[in-house]
């Protein structure tokens, strides 16, 4: 599949999931580029159709571009529930278990779908998986010894990797600290490598998001799929 392919099935997902936004709800915006199509969609509803909504953003870049539009953006704290989350996701797989955080905004991306009713994931078919893991796994660690942290992963075999701008700096989140990378192939075992993870000192938090979403809409060249989690 090439990118432009690939762009419309992100597109065709995004335009599919605006759909669930209904006047006076209270939204959860995700960050990434399939995402970018789903908040252009939203922002034509605003600006041509007068929807009116809220919205809560995972990140400054998706806050942007939502404010852009007028979409209305508040803080995570002002609100008392968020009714659905729509967010992006790097792969997925039958459990509905995925990694996220490739656009390194995997922080506030889970505390927004935490705080959820709701969670639906948009990808283009690609990332459906049968094993997660192929996708290196990231993990956000506080700078200061960070390079411990790096340290300890190899030592358990978990292949980190510092991710790095196009200056060769190390690329900070929205909360100012670092992503590490791991790449490990193949997860047989995410619940315990979540545990192991979120246990080591210095990790903030990590990519895995287990047992958490509840829809997912995959861009197909026949037109979007809806997954439903009947475990949720
Ligand atoms: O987790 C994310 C950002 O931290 C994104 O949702 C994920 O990387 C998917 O991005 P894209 O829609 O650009 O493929």
């Amino acid at each position: 599949m090439d990118k432009a392919q690939q762009d419309a099935l992100k597109k065709a997902a995004g335009i599919e999931a605006a759909k669930l936004i209904q006047n006076g709800m209270i939204a959860g915006l995700g960050t990434g580029s399939t995402v970018r199509f789903l908040v252009d969609e939203l922002g034509r509803r605003v600006q041509e159709e007068g929807l009116e909504f809220t919205g809560v953003t995972t990140s400054r870049r998706t806050q942007e571009q939502a404010e852009g539009y007028g979409i209305k953006i508040v803080d995570i704290d002002d609100v008392d529930h968020i009714d659905v989350t729509i967010d992006g996701a790097d792969e997925v797989d039958k459990n509905f278990n995925g990694i996220k955080g490739g656009g390194a905004a995997l922080l506030w991306e889970k505390i927004v779908a935490t705080n959820s009713n709701k969670i639906v994931w948009i990808v283009d078919e690609s990332k459906v998986v049968d094993t997660i893991g192929k996708f290196p796994l990231p993990v956000e660690v506080i700078p200061f010894g960070a390079g411990q942290v790096v340290k300890r992963f190899e030592a358990r075999g978990y292949k980190p990797v510092l991710r790095l701008d196009a200056e060769g700096k190390p690329v900070r989140t929205d909360e100012n600290n670092y992503v590490v990378d791991l790449h490990l192939e193949r997860i047989e075992h995410p619940e315990a490598l979540a545990d192991d993870l979120i246990n080591t000192v210095g990790v903030v938090e990590h990519g895995l998001f287990l047992h958490m979403v509840d829809q997912v809409i995959v861009g197909d060249p026949n037109g979007p799929r809806v997954l439903t989690n009947s475990n949720k």
